[in-house]
């Protein structure tokens, strides 16, 4: 790739022709197919963004001017123009980060990889630009997708209100999220979208017309000053512009000339822009291009030539949810279905084949979803929300003060809750059981497999008085982990063989094989261990407390963040019940954890069988003084593999 080599930074770009752009746009997406195929990542937002960044990169100046990703997901070619090349360990521990990472560059802003938030930094930095007086450009490239997240308009409606601060925004128009984006506003694209041939005639018309002596340049002025009329009659009034924002588009995103030229009148205008480009999610991969259902939006390692995976994974925790929803839709007519622009990734796909009108998708709109939920409970259906547990984050006021505080019937089903890892800090579920342990009346079920799955799933849509969540982990789901008693509403996984047993263990969710090990490895020490799974970790089941007391120290297992999770719950719920025995909680630290594999993750927090049974160990020994105990024992056990 000779000329793809030859860019070591942004500047790199200005001495380029427009054939040899053109030719650099051809080796970036061969590298991004040749790359990605061996790593996994975002594909298709990438392969539909590679004009567009050569263009902003060539207009505008980084990092003295500020080039912003909402999400950040299709941030691989800006990478590769900023003198990040190095796929080779794209999203893996010590690789590069598969979103910005200001670690990782001067030239990267926003990490967080949650949509519809660019436009709000966008609008904060021009500000401080302003008031600060410093001569630098904001570009804010936002998706189509990401414009249906309310944010979005919240920042809007503050940038149209300061005509005079400059900001381009950049409407990545591709016409999906995963799938093709909903709504008004994607009709709204849409129409404008065929205004294609007014951007075509206005241009033709200056062409001519500056060749014109005399009237020419005063026709074209009145022609362009009648622009909004005229537009009004060739194309529907343009919403931006009643925001008063400047609209520039649509523009070819694919035509590096033309997006130059836009953005470089646009850099030029001195107030808020929008600058709307077509482009095509997945362009120039036919493999991607085939693919209806997201158009490779995420891919896992395949192969290059035909985009087939090649790691085939079992069953996930997704389709066991998806398929029991199929049933649940069957028995009862109330269930319908809500997800956030994430149909298929949520596992509602079979569903919404069977049900076609009983599934909403609202968009990249947690919120919105979360109260719309709540209407949906008032008018007597019982909806399940499925969303990524840290995408839930943004609508806990809806979740506490719509759902809970009417007492609505409503069922969050959290996927990838817990540690998953290498979509890095943003991505990992690790604050729903911690946010929503203050939710009054809400239940939430950590289910430990896919019987539980569906067991729990079948107990949540039961509750019509209350919200609840089920939440599960990312990817593949383990073994059947039977219990081997009950005990109030909670499940004994494994006796102490004992009837003064050192340890009480509460394992929770997916953990509960891990915790297995954790009793056999305390077991070898002469330590003694009931392994409980509380399968509703909210409320604290009411034998808990008792249970514990019958033992010398409790310790609870999470893969949810430490603070305020279902460890912090148990040990309030034994305060109020005045038992008084030593409690040990093991989770997630409360920090960001940079992305690496789950396995890799979990091993440097220490949430691992070996580590947690050495620490056990050293409590007991402490509590009773008998330090013979030593941890050694337990180094001999590998640590358990993703
Ligand atoms: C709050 C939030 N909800 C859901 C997601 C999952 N997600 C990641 S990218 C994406 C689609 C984005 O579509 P668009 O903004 O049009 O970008 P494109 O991929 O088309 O370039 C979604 C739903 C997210 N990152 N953040
Ligand atoms: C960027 C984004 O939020 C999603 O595309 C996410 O990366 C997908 O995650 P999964 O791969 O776990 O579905
Ligand atoms: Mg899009």
């Amino acid at each position: 790739m000779p000329l793809l080599t030859r860019i070591r930074g942004p500047r790199d770009l200005d001495r380029l022709s427009l054939e040899e752009l053109d030719q650099l746009a051809e080796e970036i997406r061969t590298f991004l197919v040749q790359e990605v195929s061996k790593t996994g990542g975002h594909l298709g937002p990438n392969l539909g963004v590679v004009e567009l960044t050569i263009a902003l990169h060539r207009v505008f100046h980084s990092p003295k001017d500020k080039v912003l990703w909402d999400t950040g997901h299709q941030s691989y070619v800006h990478k590769l123009l900023t003198g990040r090349q190095d796929f080779s360990r794209l999203k893996m521990k010590g690789g590069l980060s598969g979103y910005p990472s200001q670690a990782e560059s001067e030239h990267d802003v926003i990490e967080n990889s949650h949509a519809s938030t660019v436009l709000g930094w966008a609008d904060g930095i021009a500000k401080a630009n302003q008031l600060r007086k410093q001569d630098s450009h904001v570009a804010a490239v936002i998706g189509d997708g990401a414009l249906t997240g309310g944010m979005a308009w919240e920042a809007l409606n503050n940038i149209a209100e300061a005509k005079d601060r400059p900001l381009v925004i950049v409407v990545n128009d591709n016409e999906r999220s995963y799938a093709p984006t909903i709504g008004g506003l994607a009709n709204h694209l849409a129409t404008l979208r065929t205004t294609d041939g007014y951007e075509r005639f206005l241009a033709r018309t200056k062409d001519i017309l500056d060749r014109t002596p005399v009237v020419g340049k005063p026709l074209y002025e009145t022609l362009h000053g009648a622009k909004k009329g005229l537009k009004d009659f060739i194309a529907p009034q343009g919403m931006f512009e009643d925001l008063g924002l400047k609209y520039v588009g649509p523009i070819d995103g694919h035509d590096i000339e033309a997006l130059e030229s836009a953005l470089a009148r646009a850099k030029r205008f001195g107030g808020p822009v929008i600058v709307h480009c077509l482009t095509e999610k997945g362009r120039g991969y036919q493999p991607a291009l085939q693919d209806e259902a997201d158009r490779f939006h995420a891919v896992g390692k395949i192969h290059p030539d035909t985009g087939l995976p090649i790691a085939s994974s079992g069953a996930d925790w997704t389709s066991v949810f998806g398929e029991e929803m199929v049933k649940l839709g069957e028995e009862r007519e109330d269930i319908v279905a809500i997800t956030a622009a994430m149909l298929q990734p949520v596992g509602l796909d079979r569903f919404a084949k069977r049900f076609p009108d009983r599934v909403y998708d609202v968009g990249i709109a947690e919120q919105h979803g979360a109260v719309s939920a709540a209407g949906l409970a008032h008018g007597g259906l019982h909806p399940v929300f499925a969303v990524y547990a840290t995408f839930l984050n943004r609508a806990f006021d809806q979740v506490l003060m719509d759902v809970a505080l009417h007492k609505c019937g409503v069922t969050f089903v959290l996927d990838r809750a817990g540690i998953t890892g290498t979509d890095g800090a943003s991505h990992n579920g690790m604050w729903d059981m911690s946010i929503l342990q203050v939710v009054p009346g809400l239940r939430l079920a950590a289910p430990r497999d896919a019987d539980q799955v569906r067991a729990q799933l079948r107990e949540a849509v039961a509750v019509e008085d209350a919200p609840t969540v089920v939440r599960f982990s990312k990817g593949a789901v383990g073994p059947a982990v039977p219990a081997v008693g009950r005990i109030g509403g909670m499940d004994v996984l494994r006796e102490p063989g004992t009837d003064r047993p050192d340890v009480l263990l509460v394992s929770v969710g997916a953990l509960a094989p891990m915790c297995l090990e954790i009793a056999e490895l305390l077991d070898r020490q002469g330590i003694s261990t009931t392994v409980v799974d509380p399968r509703w970790v909210k409320p604290v089941d009411e034998a808990m407390a008792p249970l514990a007391e019958r033992h010398r120290v409790v310790v609870t297992v999470e893969d949810n963040s430490r603070v305020g999770g279902v460890g912090s719950a148990v040990a309030q719920a034994l305060r109020d019940a005045g038992v008084d025995v030593p409690l040990r909680d093991f989770g997630i630290p409360p920090r960001f954890l940079d992305h690496a594999s789950r396995a890799e993750v979990l091993a440097e927090i220490g949430l691992t069988a070996p580590d947690i049974a050495r620490q056990v160990t050293g409590l007991v020994s402490r509590l009773d003084g008998r330090f013979d105990r030593t941890a050694d024992a337990v180094d001999s056990v590998e640590p358990a593999r993703d």
